[in-house]
């Protein structure tokens, strides 16, 4: 378990301060997958590399596991960085070394291995990543997608108990994006392996992390479990980052409808209920639908969508009442 406490950090530019990231508190579960979204510059960078002390934070304490890396000794932090894997948004690997030399990096600054059992990890890795065959073959020969695998089985290396990533999916495309976050998740399940990710894009967040945390500006601005996040966005910066995949509250403006509008929200199987059939037979109210999005939050089907209630029983107490005796929640919408 990650136990961030009110930590801050500053760079220095020409002499004058620059606050990256300002009294961040943040508690992240072993085993979790917890994502940190935010608008580029916000501080997600200089948040996850304290993870590891890439950068050190001016104050504020991080306890992992209960003890405070910040008041490691050298060795004792190098023992800790062994066992935090990190993966980057380039890759980072050493493009004078083959695949199989790059897993074996991390192995042989270990030094704890001989070459045999360095050889049987290496294949191991690369089985699991899927490059089995390409162990002899260069950076330059892989595909974005290949190369950020043999990101991930040097992170996964020396066998850590932490990954983070750092914009893993920002340089690859959309396909290949989801191969990638897919593996991720895998490993996560496989190996109960705690992940720290960074992205702006909230559709990472939707695919495989458990919670998330927003950032704006160096300051935490919102946190929760992915679904209440999403679906219930709290701060301005969070539903800007969620607009383009949930209907917004100005629909009714926008699309200049009159008559009471409402946002519907399903979330687990009601999702796939027919739900909005029963209750216009129930209450004589016909539903127009005028936006909404209908997906998956990790596995759990959800739905957002936005109706007009049309009839002369358009009632909205009533039908509030009748959607939250079907576990959806119902909103009026300004019209
Ligand atoms: N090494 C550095 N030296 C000086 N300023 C820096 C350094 N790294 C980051 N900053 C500044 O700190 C702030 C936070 O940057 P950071 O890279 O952590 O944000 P970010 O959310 O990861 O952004 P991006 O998505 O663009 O990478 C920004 O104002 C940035 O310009």
């Amino acid at each position: 378990m990650i136990e961030i406490d009110n930590i801050s950090k500053h760079y220095v530019v020409d002499g004058v301060a620059i606050p990256a990231i300002s009294g961040i508190s943040l508690r992240v579960e072993a085993g979790e997958v917890f994502g940190i979204i935010g608008v580029s510059g916000a501080g997600k960078s200089t948040l996850v590399r304290t993870l590891n002390l890439l950068e050190r934070p001016d104050s504020g304490r991080i306890r992992v596991d209960g003890s405070d890396i910040t008041t490691l000794s050298k060795d004792q932090l190098l023992r800790y960085r062994r066992k935090t894997g990190m993966i980057f948004q380039h890759f980072n690997l050493i493009s004078a070394k083959t695949v199989g030399e790059n897993i074996r990096f991390p192995l042989k600054l270990a030094g704890e291995y001989t070459r045999a059992e360095m050889d049987r990890r290496v294949d191991e890795l690369l089985d699991l990543v899927e490059l089995g065959g390409h162990r002899d073959k260069y950076p330059a020969q892989l595909s974005g997608g290949q190369k950020q695998r043999v990101g991930i089985a040097r992170a996964l290396a020396n066998h850590p108990k932490l990954l983070l990533c750092d914009e893993a999916t920002s340089a690859l495309d959309p396909q290949t994006t989801q191969s990638i976050l897919s593996l991720l998740l895998d490993i996560n399940r496989r190996f109960g392996l705690t992940i720290v990710l960074i992205t702006h894009e909230m559709d990472v967040i939707r695919r495989i992390c458990d919670r998330v945390a927003v950032l704006d500006r160096g300051v935490l601005v919102e946190e929760g479990v992915v679904a209440d996040v999403l679906l219930h966005p709290q701060h301005e910066i969070t539903r800007a980052l969620v607009q383009e995949s949930c209907p917004s509250a100005t629909t009714g403006q926008r699309l200049g409808l009159s008559g009471p509008l409402f946002r519907l929200t399903f979330l687990g199987a009601v999702t796939y209920q027919p739900i909005l059939q029963r209750i216009s037979a129930a209450l004589d109210v016909g539903f127009n639908i005028v936006e909404g999005v209908v997906g998956r939050i990790k596995e759990t089907p959800y739905g957002q969508i936005t109706v007009q209630a049309l009839g002369d029983a358009a009632d909205p107490a009533r039908i509030a009442a009748a959607f939250g005796e079907h576990a959806v929640r119902c909103e009026a919408l300004p019209s």
